[in-house]
């Protein structure tokens, strides 16, 4: 057997050999040439493939985006495509070609065409990387990852109740032990006079949270951190899926799609096992249990559903809507918090406004009921969602069979396009001083009515129409009653001399450094 000692031992004349068929410089001129010819031609050929394939070439755009997906690729990479994007939409208009194959969209009325429940678009491919697999690695249909229309509107269907706001002002009482667990985590920062990282916390409080409504019990991320490492998978997830899988789709089946690589870039790591064991056990105990006195579960209420209606929805499928709560529901409803407490914080005017709102109209513990008649509470949530929403890249969406025409261009079949809500959320037309933290401007006077509707329809950070987030309910639960409860209990100020936050916009806008200082009141 060859081992390393093996080369000393060849030949002169065979390592010349070797050499001669390695070696390029050996190669003759001409055939250096024609080769480097061919590859210049196949570039070429590449490029205007890209530059005019199927009549994209009309939609505007930066030349070099519509050859190559490279300043894409490199836009998104530095976690800001945001703000490149909307340099281009500013030169070139409400559509704009940022890559070969997506184009960007930004006006209002393309909300209702690309969005709306009788949408001809579906789901563009990216949104299949959130899928879910059995043991057998077989696909659970879920409503984020699918894009069939039929199974789409079934699984709607089968969960529309346990979504619904009614049921979920019912589980509000499950998410009372973690909101007494922040409290007190947070009092013992006040008695201390410690700064906390309260972006973490309130990341452990959201998953907490979306854990007990999903299954009545939690993983004590509070107080344990990310200790079955979900935090892991899901940021690797969302780099690759804004990167990676979002700008290059085919590399995918050379990278995570590979079992052993996918296996190799997550570790050791048993947290999507623990998840889906969890949910396996609670639909299982959920067959076998009476109907109880307290509050039911979301995967409770599933379980009910399936078997008043064995084909509204199936087991797997309970399984499947479950976990996508924690990966779509944990990092998000964090991220929206964290906008709306640093936002607050940043704008003392409107900070004690809302203190006085909260504090003369609420006592603890706080119920969803009464915090959301609060009407500067809610515009302080819809403006932090407006400046920040949680998802900051394209809504992705297909064009149809036969393609259709978006803002007076053709768009082939099959070509991705949408709309960012971050540029959305900063168009003059319909938000005035777009970059004005400017909670009243969603407050309702005799003069706004019609001006009101547009904003609404165009705050798009819980999606639009047939694909709107099936658990903005969830959240917007979650946050009304979490935010007046910190007022009410605290006072609160950035600390650091009211350091910024950063964040990156690798699709979901997750932030880092939101460091508080909090005083008992
Ligand atoms: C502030 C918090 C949240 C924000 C900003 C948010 C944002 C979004 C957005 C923008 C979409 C639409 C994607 C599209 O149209 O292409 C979406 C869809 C979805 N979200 Fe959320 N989300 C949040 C919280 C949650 C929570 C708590 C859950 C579940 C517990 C959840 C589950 C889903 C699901 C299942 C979909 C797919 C809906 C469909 O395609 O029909 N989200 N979300």
């Amino acid at each position: 057997m060859a081992g390393p000692g093996a080369l000393s031992a060849m030949s002169a004349g065979a390592i010349e050999k070797l050499h001669v068929i390695i070696a390029p410089q050996h190669w003759s001129g001409a055939t250096g040439i024609s080769l480097s010819v061919a590859l210049y031609l196949l570039l070429v050929c590449h490029f205007l493939f890209n530059r005019y394939h199927k009549g994209l070439e009309k939609v505007p755009g930066p030349f070099l985006n519509s050859i190559s997906t490279i300043p894409r690729i490199w836009s998104v990479y530095r976690a800001s495509s945001h703000v490149d994007d909307m340099r281009l939409h500013q030169k070139y208009g409400h559509i704009v070609r940022v890559a070969p194959r997506i184009i960007s969209v930004s006006d209002t009325a393309s909300v209702e065409h690309l969005y709306g429940i009788t949408t001809k678009f579906v789901k563009s491919e990216f949104f299949k990387l959130g899928a879910f697999t059995d043991d057998k690695g077989e696909y659970i249909p879920d409503p984020f990852s699918t894009q069939d229309r039929h199974i789409h509107s079934r699984l709607k269907r089968g969960a529309a109740n346990a979504y619904s706001l009614a049921s979920l002002v019912k589980m509000e009482p499950l998410i009372s032990p973690v909101t007494n667990r922040l409290l007190k985590l947070l009092d013992r920062h006040a008695d201390s006079g410690t700064i906390c990282d309260f972006g973490d916390v309130l990341k452990n409080y959201a998953m907490d949270a979306i854990f007990c409504i999903s299954f009545g019990q939690d993983m004590n991320y509070l107080e344990k951190g990310d200790h079955i490492r979900l935090y892991h998978v899901l940021d690797i997830f969302a780099s690759y899926m804004a990167i990676q899988f979002g700008q290059i789709p085919w590399c995918h089946k050379f990278l995570l799609k590979n079992p052993r690589l996918a296996e190799w870039i997550a570790g050791n790591d048993t947290s999507q096992l623990q998840m889906m064991d969890l949910a396996i056990r609670e639909t299982e105990a959920s067959f076998s249990k009476p109907p109880s006195d307290g509050p039911e579960t979301f995967v409770q209420l599933l379980v009910n559903n399936q078997r008043k209606s064995p084909t509204s929805i199936t087991i797997d499928e309970i399984h499947g809507n479950a976990l996508g709560n924690i990966s779509a529901g944990s990092d998000t409803t964090a991220t929206a918090l964290r906008a709306v407490i640093y936002l607050l914080l940043k704008n003392p005017t409107a900070y004690q406004r809302l203190c006085d709102e909260v504090r003369s109209n609420l006592e603890l513990p706080v119920k969803f009921k009464e915090a959301s008649k609060l009407t500067y509470l809610n515009a302080c949530i819809k403006e932090a969602l407006r400046m920040h929403p949680p998802v900051g890249m394209l809504l992705g969406r297909q064009a149809p069979q036969g393609g259709e025409v978006v803002n007076g261009f053709h768009i082939a079949e099959g070509i991705e396009i949408g709309i960012n809500p971050m540029i959305l959320h900063h168009d003059t037309q319909v938000f005035p001083d777009p970059y004005e933290y400017n909670p009243g401007r969603w407050l309702k006077t005799e003069q706004n009515e019609e001006h009101l509707k547009l904003m609404n329809r165009c705050l798009i950070a819980f999606g639009h129409g047939r694909h709107i987030c099936s658990g903005q309910h969830i959240s917007m639960v979650e946050m009304t009653n979490l935010i007046p409860t910190l007022l009410i209990r605290y006072d609160l100020k950035l600390a650091n001399n009211g350091r910024n936050y950063k964040f990156k916009n690798w699709w979901f806008t997750t932030q880092t450094g939101l460091e508080v200082l909090f005083s008992r009141r």
